[in-house]
């Protein structure tokens, strides 16, 4: 089985509501972040796809680790994504840059019709008590 390694971000806003990402030409809704490229670290992998994806600048001190987390990936089917995931406090407002074509908050637990990436569903579970 193929394994993505990718950087994922929990960023949740003074409403508890978890922000979500779409990419052109997809229909399913995930964390922002991305792969890791080689001999790049996690951090810094983080720090350029929120800048790319998002247009935050973050430094290192706003990302907290929140640990690794595994899910069947949301495009490939035969593939998993292995995530290290952060949890990142975002001093700017994001907006939907790049390949990015929409982003949106979502409450944990509401009803909401739009698809979300496996990982994104486990995270949501995850930090649904914590929000
Ligand atoms: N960012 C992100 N990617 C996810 C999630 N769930 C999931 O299966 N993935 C998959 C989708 C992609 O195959 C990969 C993310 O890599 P990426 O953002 O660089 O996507 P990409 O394929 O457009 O990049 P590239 O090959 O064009 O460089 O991980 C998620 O919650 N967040």
């Amino acid at each position: 089985m193929d394994i993505i390694r990718v950087v994922a971000a929990v960023i949740i806003d003074a409403q508890g509501r978890f922000l979500v990402a779409r990419k052109r030409g997809t229909a399913v809704f995930m964390q922002a972040g991305g792969k890791v490229e080689p001999d790049e670290a996690p951090l810094d992998a983080l720090v350029r796809e929120l800048d790319e994806e998002l247009g935050v600048q973050i430094g290192p001190e706003h990302a907290q680790r929140l640990g690794v987390f595994e899910a069947p990936a949301a495009h490939e089917p035969a593939a998993t994504v292995l995530a290290e995931v952060y949890r990142v406090a975002c001093a700017q407002e994001p907006h939907a840059h790049a390949e990015i074509e929409e982003i949106a908050w979502i409450t944990p637990g509401a009803d909401d019709q739009r698809a979300f990436a496996p990982l994104t569903e486990l995270l949501l579970d995850q930090f649904r008590a914590s929000a």
